[in-house]
């Protein structure tokens, strides 16, 4: 018997159903975006196998299949759903006993539960820990009604081995076999179209007859300690590979804490409250003005950037030197390093790009995005995804999201340390005399144009294409020579809108600026004097540093590095270190913030935002400043437009002003007069991809 006195009882409100009281889980709080997978591992089920009833929304007939249950992918492609209820007194359940329909509470009809309707939408069930029918019920529907805002009706599922399968309208199931089927946590499973259609040809979405996953439910005597498991899952069975989460090893056996008996309860809280963090998120999507949209880059044409990009640097100057070459002495890399090198084979084997596994509350973004490219390979997948998959399938080899780390807050080590390290150290010199020349400009409003050009070109001192050892950055005569040529290297200059916008914000007492940060070392320190000056001047009061969650890009910088870098340059005492201190009290203060989404590590279009983060930044930000290659990439959704496209028809989606710092490291571009590329073609062969040449893009937000 499930231990039902571990659960503090707690009242729960739920529209029409007779209320006992219920476990005081957070299920009345989910996210309304929808969960992931909860199963047991190890269902000790009172029947040989089960199968999950799904009714197709528009199916009339409660006919189901129960060997394997086809739904129509088209319906269920972005959606959820759910199988089956807890126990459910079979009298009380008078809708269609197959359905699993989301309901709207304000359309009740007589033929359907109270709180009811069989207009279905996308299907959710939660199934009860409790065991009583009545109670259980109430659970289902209050954890559906708090994920969904729909009131739910769940109805009993038929134990499938006495399933006909004829496909007719199934009796609805006998009390004693209601009874039987005792369920105890939720299965939500995401679907998607398949592209390898079961035997009867029809590109449905199969949940699958011997599909472990789907269909089980819990009989009561769950023992306490058997913890939920946390399993997202591919789309569907033909992609399918289990993949472990947190508290569980990669064979599914409790670990850790989750052996050492954690109550029911507990596992399933921690199980359903890791579900909904693992859910998808829900993306608002923008369409750029400029049309026609160009496809996505790809990696398939030898001789372009992206080509020997995916297919060559990503091992040799990525993996082998930095990866590899930074990382072999330590001590966890042998545990690291299988994983590792079967990357590196898939990559040179140019192999299918697998869902994600392991810990982090990303995953399930990731394998949503992955799913939209199904077979896609590491050429031939959209380059942005394929790159930025790299580093966080270096991320999944290393588990940095290990012992509870989310974006660098536990002690893991960060592969990328020692490079990031030997690029700060290698710009100090540079550093000391830039900030002897600009101490006297923090506070002038009349320098924004300076210390936007010098975070603009502090981007060319990319670790991914000049290493720390080269020098290029440690000499501020290098620099100063970039800062005299910028007026010629910039093929667009929006300077003008973006200081006119900048006195505005003075004139309104300063503004909330979200800088989307790019790499760490020398860029950063630019990054921390543009900062610094924008709240100095009076235009911002706060800069939100947007961080990665997780090691990308070699050198892209994590909230550890910006608190890292400040207290470096703070130790001494010279111009870097007086500069870093008020730097450091500008952290202490909140006018320094850093904000790790785990968007900015994930190959989204920037028309593609989280709703939250849109919203966010929509309702807070006076501009958000965009720095680097990759991330103006994103901006136009890695497309090759015409690159005499206007910006600001490219970039006409942005929540708020939006202003692009970009140095050319890719072959793609736009807002560039045809004068300024031929120009630079005729004197730059690799003018697009070199990092020589800069653009300062703006646009305005898009609903201005
Ligand atoms: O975003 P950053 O750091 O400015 O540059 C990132 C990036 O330019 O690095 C690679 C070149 O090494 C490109 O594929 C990618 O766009």
């Amino acid at each position: 018997m499930l231990a039902v006195a571990a659960f503090n009882r707690a009242s729960v409100a739920s529209p029409g159903f007779r209320i006992g009281s219920l476990p005081s889980l957070a299920y009345t709080n989910f996210p309304s975006s929808n969960l992931t997978k909860v199963v047991p591992l190890r269902p000790s089920l009172p029947f040989a196998s089960s199968r999950c009833h799904v009714k197709p929304p528009l199916t009339a007939s409660p006919a189901m299949r129960s060997q394997t249950t086809l739904v129509p992918s088209g319906y269920f492609s972005s959606k959820y759903f759910a199988i089956w209820p807890g126990p459910v007194k079979v009298s009380e359940a008078r809708s269609s006993y197959w359905a699993y329909d989301a309901h709207n509470a304000a359309t009740a009809s007589g033929l359907t539960p109270v709180g009811a309707q069989t207009t279905s939408t996308s299907f959710w069930a939660a199934l009860s820990p409790l065991p009583g029918a009545a109670d259980a019920t109430a659970f289902c529907a209050a954890v559906m009604k708090s994920a969904t805002k729909l009131a739910w009706s769940v109805v009993p599922r038929r134990d499938a081995a006495t399933d006909d399968d004829a496909g007719t309208n199934a009796e609805a199931p006998s009390a004693a076999q209601a009874r039987r089927s005792r369920a105890a946590f939720i299965v939500i499973v995401p679907l998607a179209e398949t592209s390898n259609p079961t035997s009867n040809a029809s590109p449905w979405a199969e949940i699958g007859a011997d599909d472990a996953d789907a269909g089980f439910c819990l009989s009561e005597s769950v023992p306490v300690e058997q913890p939920a498991a946390l399993v997202t899952r591919p789309n569907n069975r033909y992609q399918q590979r289990r993949a472990t989460t947190p508290g569980l090893s990669s064979s599914g056996e409790a670990t850790g804490r989750a052996r050492r008996g954690m109550h029911t309860s507990q596992a399933l809280l921690a199980a359903i409250t890791g579900a909904a963090a693992m859910a998808p998120t829900k993306i608002r999507s923008a369409t750029p003005k400029f049309a026609p949209m160009p496809a996505m880059l790809t990696s398939t044409v030898p001789g372009t950037w992206a080509h020997d990009t995916m297919s060559r640097r990503v091992v040799e100057d990525i993996l082998d030197k930095v990866v590899y070459g930074d990382n072999s002495d330590a001590a966890w890399f042998s545990e690291a390093k299988p994983s590792l090198d079967a990357l590196r084979a898939e990559i040179l084997a140019d192999a299918e790009l697998r869902p994600i596994e392991g810990a982090g509350e990303d995953v399930a973004d990731w394998n949503a995005l992955l799913a939209k490219y199904p077979g896609g390979t590491w050429l031939s997948a959209p380059w942005l995804v394929a790159e930025f998959y790299l580093y966080r399938r270096v991320a999944e080899a290393t588990q940095w999201f290990r012992d509870g780390n989310t974006r660098g807050e536990q002690n893991i080590e960060d592969v990328f340390a020692k490079s990031k390290q030997a690029g700060l150290a290698s710009a100090t010199t540079t550093l000391e005399a830039l900030a002897a020349r600009t101490v006297e400009l923090v506070c002038d409003a009349k320098a924004s144009a300076f210390f936007l050009s010098l975070a603009l070109w502090g981007n060319r001192m990319d670790l991914s294409l000049w290493p720390a050892d080269a020098g290029v950055a440690s000499s501020s005569e290098a620099f100063d020579q970039v800062l005299a040529s910028s007026s010629e290297q910039l093929l667009a200059d929006d300077t003008e809108q973006v200081t006119q916008l900048l006195d505005t914000l003075r004139a309104k007492g300063g503004g909330v600026i979200d800088l989307v940060v790019d790499n760490a070392g020398f860029e950063l320190c630019t990054d921390l004097l543009l900062a610094d000056h924008l709240v100095g001047s009076g235009a911002a009061k706060c800069v939100r540093f947007r961080v990665k969650h997780h090691p990308t890009f070699v050198s892209d910088a994590l909230e550890r590095d910006v608190d890292a870098h400040i207290a470096e340059l703070a130790k001494g005492d010279g111009a870097a270190a007086s500069v870093a201190k008020r730097w450091g009290e500008r952290r202490a203060s909140g006018e320094f913030a850093c904000v790790a989404d785990t968007y900015w590590a994930m190959p989204y279009a920037l028309w593609d935002v989280p709703e939250t983060l849109y919203d966010h930044l929509r309702d807070s930000s006076s501009l958000i400043i965009v720095k680097g290659d990759a991330n103006y990439r994103r901006a136009l959704g890695d497309r090759p437009w015409p690159l005499d496209a206007p910006f600001a028809d490219v970039c006409s989606y942005a929540p708020a002003p939006l202003l692009c710092l970009r140095t050319l490291k890719a072959e793609l571009g736009c807002g560039m007069a045809k004068q300024g590329t031929d120009r630079a073609a005729s004197s730059d062969e690799t003018w697009l991809t070199d990092g020589r040449w800069g653009v300062v893009h703006f646009s305005p937000a898009a609903d201005e």
